[in-house]
C-alpha cells in the first residue's frame, strides 16, 4: 500500500480538487499523500476528509507546496493560471510529475510551465477525458475532410462559476479544427459576436460560450454548409471523467523524460 505513488491535489477544496482526492482514495494504484490550499483558507490546519464532511482521510490541509511536493511523486493541479504557474516552477524544483488541468492561461503563463518542463515532468490538457481527446482527433479528420463550403462553429456550454470563455476544451477543439484546415486558428478565429458583424467570413472558425446551471461541461464542433450539416458532440455529465484521466496521466508521466506533454501522448491517440 505504501508502496503506491504519493500524489498531491492543489485547490484541495474545489469542485475538482474534491473530485480528484475522492478519485485518488478510490484507486488501488496510488494513495493522496498531500492537499493543497491557499494561505488563509480555513480548510488549512484540517484533515481533507473531514473538510468535505466525511470520515477523516489522514491528510492534512496545507498552505506550503514545496514541503508537500517534496513528499510526493505527482501533483494534480486544477487550480487557476496565477497559481499554477507558480506550482511549475515548486513542482519543476522538486522534480515531481505535474499534471495541470487549469484553463484560461495566457502565452506569457504557458512559456512559463513550458521553462519548467525543462526540469519535471508536464502533462496539460484543457480536458483530460478520453471522449473528448477523441473528439479532437475526429474534429481535425472531420476538417482536413470538409472543404471551406462548410462553416465550422465551436460551441460550448457549462457552469454558472466558470471564469474562463471559451473554455480548453473549445480552444483545443479549434485548434483541431484549424489544423485539419491547414491553417493557423489565431488567423481564422472568431469569437464574441455582438451588433452588425457583417457577413461570416469564409473559412473562419467561430467560437460560441453558454454558461448556466450545473452544466459539467458540454463541446459541439458544428460543420454548417448549404443543404447539410455535421455535428461532432460531447457531453460529459460527472467530472469523474476528468479525475480519471488526470489520474492516468499522473502515472503515466512518472515513466517519462522531463518534458511538456499532453493526454495525446498519455492515451495514445
Ligand atoms: N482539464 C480538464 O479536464 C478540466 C479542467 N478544469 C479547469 O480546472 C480549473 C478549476 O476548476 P474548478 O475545480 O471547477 O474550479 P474551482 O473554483 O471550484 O476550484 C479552484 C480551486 O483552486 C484554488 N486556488 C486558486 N488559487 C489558488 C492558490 N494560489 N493556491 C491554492 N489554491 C488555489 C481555489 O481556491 P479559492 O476558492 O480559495 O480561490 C479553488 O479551491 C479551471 O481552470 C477549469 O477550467 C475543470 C474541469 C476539467
Ligand atoms: O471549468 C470547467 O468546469 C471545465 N473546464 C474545462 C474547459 O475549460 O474546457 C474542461 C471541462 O469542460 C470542464
Amino acid at each position: 500500500m505504501t508502496n503506491l505513488p504519493g500524489l498531491v491535489v492543489t485547490g484541495a477544496s474545489g469542485r475538482m480538487g474534491q473530485m480528484l482526492m475522492r478519485t485518488i482514495q478510490d484507486s488501488d494504484k496510488c494513495r493522496l499523500v498531500g492537499a493543497v490550499e491557499r494561505k488563509g483558507h480555513d480548510w488549512v490546519g484540517r484533515d481533507v476528509g473531514e473538510c468535505m464532511g466525511g470520515a477523516p482521510m489522514g491528510v492534512i490541509v496545507s498552505d506550503d507546496p514545496l514541503e508537500t511536493f517534496a513528499h510526493a511523486q505527482g501533483v494534480i493541479d486544477f487550480t487557476a493560471p496565477a497559481a499554477t504557474v507558480e506550482f511549475a516552477a515548486i513542482a519543476a524544483q522538486a522534480r515531481v510529475v505535474h499534471v495541470i488541468g487549469t484553463t484560461g492561461m495566457s502565452a506569457d503563463d504557458l512559456g512559463k510551465i513550458n521553462a519548467a518542463a525543462r526540469h519535471a515532468v508536464v502533462v496539460r490538457a484543457g480536458n483530460m477525458s478520453l471522449g473528448v481527446n477523441l473528439l479532437v482527433q475526429l474534429t481535425k479528420k472531420v476538417a482536413a475532410a470538409l472543404d471551406e463550403d462548410f462553416d465550422i462553429e465551436v460551441i460550448e456550454a457549462h457552469h454558472n462559476k466558470k471564469v474562463d470563455a471559451p473554455s480548453g476544451t473549445a480552444l483545443m477543439l479549434g485548434e483541431a479544427a484549424a489544423e485539419g484546415r491547414g491553417v493557423s486558428l489565431e488567423n481564422v478565429s472568431d469569437r464574441g459576436r455582438d451588433g452588425i458583424t457583417g457577413a461570416r467570413e469564409r473559412g473562419h472558425i467561430g467560437f460560441t460560450a453558454i454558461r448556466g446551471g450545473d452544466i459539467v461541461g458540454e463541446h459541439d464542433v458544428l460543420f454548417a454548409a448549404a443543404g447539410e450539416r455535421v455535428i461532432l458532440r460531447h457531453v460529459a455529465t460527472d467530472r469523474a471523467v476528468f479525475a480519471r484521466g488526470a489520474l492516468k496521466a499522473a502515472l503515466w508521466g512518472l515513466g517519462q523524460k522531463p518534458g511538456e506533454y499532453d493526454m495525446m501522448d498519455v492515451l495514445g491517440l
